[in-house]
């Protein structure tokens, strides 16, 4: 296959969280880099846009979800979000204890749905510019994510419009490696199975010889 086929040319986003973490505001920064204070915000959006990440474009469509819980009724609405997604943004705010307690779950979800570890995840904490509501330290931030082995981020999408495109330039990077593993996988699987029919054949025509 030639380099150009392999490209990665799409991909897609799934931004989770709580309510009021700043999902939106996040999404809304990343394509205009304006920050729009409020939001009229309670059904699930998909985005699209064209971006350059490490100097190759990508089309990339994101689905800004509502806040559902891992249990109960939302969940299958939250696990076909999950199965769609390429790959994942787990969102917590630091002024909000519940909404740092929700990433595990979201994570152990991710996980149980696609059924492999390593799913391309990136936490991102947002509000550090709230330093006085502030409950979550940025220590905890980075032991879960460390936990987690997922990419870490503490931010404010308020003040700071480079680092929410960090945030997404590495997970677009993180989903292209995925894409590229499982290209090899593949390959790896395809050239066992062409030289397992060439056994074959080899050991049939043997037989007839032999008869
Ligand atoms: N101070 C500060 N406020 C922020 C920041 N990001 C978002 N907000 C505010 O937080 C509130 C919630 O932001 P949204 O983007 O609507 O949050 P959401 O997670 O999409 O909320 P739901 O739609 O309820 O799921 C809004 O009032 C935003 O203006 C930030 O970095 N700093």
């Amino acid at each position: 296959m030639s380099e150009s086929v392999r490209k990665m040319l799409r991909a897609k986003l799934v931004v989770l969280g709580r309510d009021n973490c700043g999902k939106t505001a996040l999404c809304v920064r990343f394509i205009t880099r304006r920050f729009i204070g409020e939001y009229e915000h309670k059904r699930e959006v998909t985005y699209r846009c064209q971006k350059i990440v490490d100097k190759e474009a990508i089309e990339l469509e994101i689905l800004d979800t509502v806040n559902k819980e891992c249990v109960g009724p939302a969940v299958s609405s939250l696990e076909s979000s999950i199965k769609w997604g390429d790959g994942f943004l787990i969102m917590y705010s630091v002024t909000d204890r519940s909404s740092f307690e929700a990433v595990s779950r979201l994570k152990r979800l991710i996980d149980h749905v696609k059924q492999t570890l390593g799913i391309p995840t990136v936490i991102v904490a947002n509000k550090c510019d709230m330093e006085n509501g502030r409950v979550v330290r940025t220590d905890e931030g980075q032991a879960l994510a460390l936990d987690l082995r997922c990419s870490f981020f503490e931010l404010s999408v308020a003040e700071d419009a480079s680092a929410v495109e960090a945030a997404f330039g590495q997970l677009v990077r993180e989903v292209r490696q995925e894409f590229q593993r499982h290209l090899l996988a593949m390959d790896k699987r395809s050239r066992m199975l062409q030289m397992r029919h060439a056994l074959k054949n080899k050991l049939t025509r043997s037989k007839t010889m032999q008869w």
